[in-house]
C-alpha cells in the first residue's frame, strides 16, 4: 500500500508526465501556427493559469485532510489544469481532432465543480473541527473553573476573578458584599441518609444559588460545605434579603431514601454576610464571613 506522500507525488508525476506527452503528440501531429499568427498576451495568459493549476493540484494532492477531500480536490484541480493545458497547447498548435478542443471545453468546467465540491467538504470539516476543538476547549475550562457537583465556580476562580472585581469596585466607589453560606448538617445528613444524598443535597444548594444570582454576580462553593457569592455592589438589606431566599428555598428539601421512600429533610444553612470595609481585601472579607479554609478554626460565627 503506497503512502500518502508517495500517492501524491505519482498522481503528479504521472500526470506532468501524460500531459507532456499529449502535448507532443499534438505538436508533433498537428500544424504550428507560425510565431506572428500566435496570440502571445493570450499564451502568456494561458501558461500563468496552467502554472496556478498546477500549483492548486500539487497543492490539493498533499493537503493534510481525510482522503475522501483530497481526492475531490485533486481530481478537481488535475481535470482543471488538464484544460488549461489543452487551451495553452491551442494557443500554439492548430488541432483538426475534435478530443482537443473538448478536453479544454469540459475538463474546466467539470473540474471546478468538483474543486468546489471538495472545498465544501473542507470548509464543513474545518468548522467541524472547530467545533470540536471549541467544546473541548470549553470543557477543559470548565472542568478547572467549576466544581462539578453543584456547577458552581470553585475556590480558585472565585479569588482569581472576584479579587480584581472587588478592587475594582471600591475605586468606583461601590460597595462589595460577600455572602458566606454553610450547610451546617451536611455531616449528619450524610450519616442519616448516606453520601449520595449528601451529594444530592449540595446539589440542590447550588441549584438555589444559581436562582437567585443576578448579572455580575459570582458565587462558589469555597469548600466541602461553604459557599461564597460575591456581590460586587449591593447593602447588607439586599445581600441578606438574597441569603434568606436561598436558605428559605433549601430549608425543607424533598428527597427519596434508599428504600424509593419520599423524605423530608431539613437542610440547615447558615449564612454570613459581609459588607466590604475600607481597609478591606477580597481574602479578609471572604475570612469574615467564614468560607475560607484557611480560617475554620478561628472563625467563631460559621
Ligand atoms: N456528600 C458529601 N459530603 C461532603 C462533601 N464534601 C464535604 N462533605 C461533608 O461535609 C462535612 C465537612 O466537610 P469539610 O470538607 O470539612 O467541609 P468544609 O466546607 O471545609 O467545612 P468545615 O467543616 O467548616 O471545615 C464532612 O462530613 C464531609 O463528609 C461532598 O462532596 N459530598
Amino acid at each position: 500500500m503506497l503512502s500518502r506522500f508517495s500517492l501524491a507525488l505519482l498522481t503528479l508525476l504521472l500526470t506532468a508526465l501524460l500531459a507532456f506527452a499529449w502535448a507532443l503528440l499534438l505538436f508533433y501531429t498537428s500544424p504550428s501556427l507560425r510565431p506572428e499568427n500566435v496570440d502571445w498576451p493570450r499564451t502568456l495568459r494561458d501558461l500563468s493559469l496552467c502554472l496556478a493549476a498546477f500549483l492548486l493540484f500539487a497543492t490539493a494532492a498533499y493537503l493534510p485532510v481525510r482522503r475522501t477531500i483530497v481526492s475531490k480536490l485533486t481530481i478537481g484541480f488535475g481535470l482543471n489544469f488538464v484544460g488549461v493545458w489543452q487551451a495553452l497547447i491551442n494557443d500554439l498548435v492548430e488541432p483538426h481532432w475534435w478530443p482537443a478542443e473538448a478536453i479544454s471545453f469540459l475538463c474546466i468546467p467539470v473540474g471546478l465543480l468538483i474543486a468546489a465540491l471538495g472545498l465544501y467538504q473542507l470548509g464543513r470539516a474545518y468548522r467541524m473541527n472547530r467545533l470540536i476543538l471549541g467544546s473541548y476547549q470549553q470543557i477543559e475550562r470548565d472542568l478547572a473553573t467549576v466544581d462539578q457537583l453543584t456547577q458552581l465556580y470553585n475556590r480558585r476562580y472565585f479569588f482569581t476573578t472576584c479579587g480584581p472585581l472587588f478592587e475594582q469596585s471600591q475605586d468606583d466607589g461601590l460597595q462589595p458584599v460577600v455572602i458566606g453560606l454553610r450547610v451546617l448538617n451536611l455531616t449528619e445528613l450524610n450519616q442519616r441518609l448516606g453520601l449520595e444524598a449528601g451529594d444530592d443535597i449540595l446539589q440542590r444548594v447550588g441549584k438555589a444559588i444559581r436562582r437567585y444570582l443576578r448579572h455580575g454576580q459570582i458565587a462558589a462553593r469555597m469548600g466541602g460545605r461553604r459557599f461564597a457569592v460575591f456581590l460586587p455592589d449591593s447593602t447588607e438589606h439586599d445581600a441578606d434579603h438574597l441569603a434568606r431566599q436561598i436558605v428559605a428555598r433549601l430549608e425543607h428539601v424533598l428527597m427519596t431514601d434508599a428504600r424509593g421512600e419520599d423524605l423530608l429533610v431539613q437542610v440547615q444553612i447558615n449564612y454570613h454576610v459581609g459588607v466590604a470595609r475600607e481597609e478591606d481585601t477580597l481574602e479578609t472579607l471572604v475570612r469574615r464571613v467564614g468560607t475560607d479554609d484557611t480560617d475554620t478554626v478561628k472563625n467563631p460565627v460559621l
